[in-house]
């Protein structure tokens, strides 16, 4: 049975309603680092930045302008859609994938679930201790070829990134105590050198923002077999660092700006949002 220890707590402090945002957004795009920081120096309202924050994301802007871009070519854009488990991030990437234009990757799940005939996925949620560094290594070498592959549109939507599997999964399963720290050392000094030496450009950052709750309940309707030994208290501990990572901004680095969309609605509110959001995702990445 897979446990967490530590239960995440639920705050509406960071409920940013959708007006709200798209008012940050138009803010820091007038003011571009002038919004007030939180504690740790970083804008707490998601869609705005620091200066320090413009700085740095505009370097890596440039640095990959000048590795990409010839002469009359387009800059193309990388959005990745983050979330909690059943969030409904593929739900959103099918909507967007019959725009034109863009492209969708979605998760390499299916490979988690059989590699050469193993299912490492279930064997994590079956004994974390054992193999959690199994999954997390193969969960960042495959999320590693989707950033790296050849983008087939000017926009690519993908679902998570590199930056998610490590800064909430194997955070996860070391804060929990469920991955020995030789596994963690390993695991974050591939990670450290990957993105210290490979140009892993991230535009845009979309958070489908739930309940834990929400996420339960769409999970044990989906009913995903390796799934149905994950309790509520996952879902929050996996919400908390979520927050804590996008929201707050207060754990791990932040490597593009934040659009957070409340995902608690049905379907057809979401679908609607996402037409509202459209723009916003689509130019806010450029
Ligand atoms: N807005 C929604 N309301 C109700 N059910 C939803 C909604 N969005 C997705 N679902 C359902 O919830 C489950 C998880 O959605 P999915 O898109 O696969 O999430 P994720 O990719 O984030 O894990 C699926 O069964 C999907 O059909
Ligand atoms: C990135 C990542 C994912 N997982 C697990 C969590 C879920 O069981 C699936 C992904 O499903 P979702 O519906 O797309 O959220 O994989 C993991 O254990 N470790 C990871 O790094």
């Amino acid at each position: 049975m897979f446990v967490c220890s530590a239960a995440g707590c639920w705050t509406s402090l960071c409920r940013i309603s959708a007006p709200g945002v798209r008012a940050a957004l138009r803010a820091a795009c007038r003011r571009p680092g002038a919004e007030p920081a939180g504690p740790c120096g970083r804008s707490r309202l998601s869609g705005s930045w620091t200066q320090h924050q413009q700085q740095q994301h505009q370097q890596q802007r440039t640095s990959t302008r000048r590795k990409l871009l010839r002469p009359g070519e387009e800059k193309k854009s990388v959005i990745c859609i983050e979330g909690n488990i059943a969030s409904g991030k593929t739900t959103c990437l099918e909507y967007f994938s019959k725009t034109s234009n863009l492209e969708v990757l979605t998760e390499p799940v299916s490979k988690w679930r059989n590699i050469q005939g193993h299912n490492p996925l279930a064997l994590m949620y079956q004994d974390p201790v054992r193999w959690g560094l199994t999954l997390q290594t193969y969960v960042q070498l495959t999320m590693l070829d989707r950033h790296l592959s050849t983008m087939s549109a000017p926009v690519r939507m993908m679902e998570r990134s590199i930056y998610s599997a490590k800064y909430i999964f194997v955070e996860n399963l070391y804060r929990s105590g469920k991955m020995p720290e030789v596994d963690f050392a390993v695991l974050s000094e591939w990670f450290d050198w990957i993105t210290s030496n490979i140009d892993i450009p991230v535009d845009l950052i979309v958070y489908l923002q739930t309940t834990p709750q929400t996420c339960y309940e769409r999970l044990t309707q989906r009913c995903r077999e390796e799934e149905k030994v994950i309790p509520l208290e996952y879902l929050e501990t996996i919400h908390q660092l979520y927050e804590d990572w996008l929201i707050n901004q207060m754990s791990f680095k932040v490597p593009a700006p934040v659009l957070v969309i409340p995902a608690n609605h049905d379907l057809q509110k979401m679908l609607h949002q996402y037409e509202e959001h459209r723009g916003k995702i689509l130019m806010g990445s450029k």
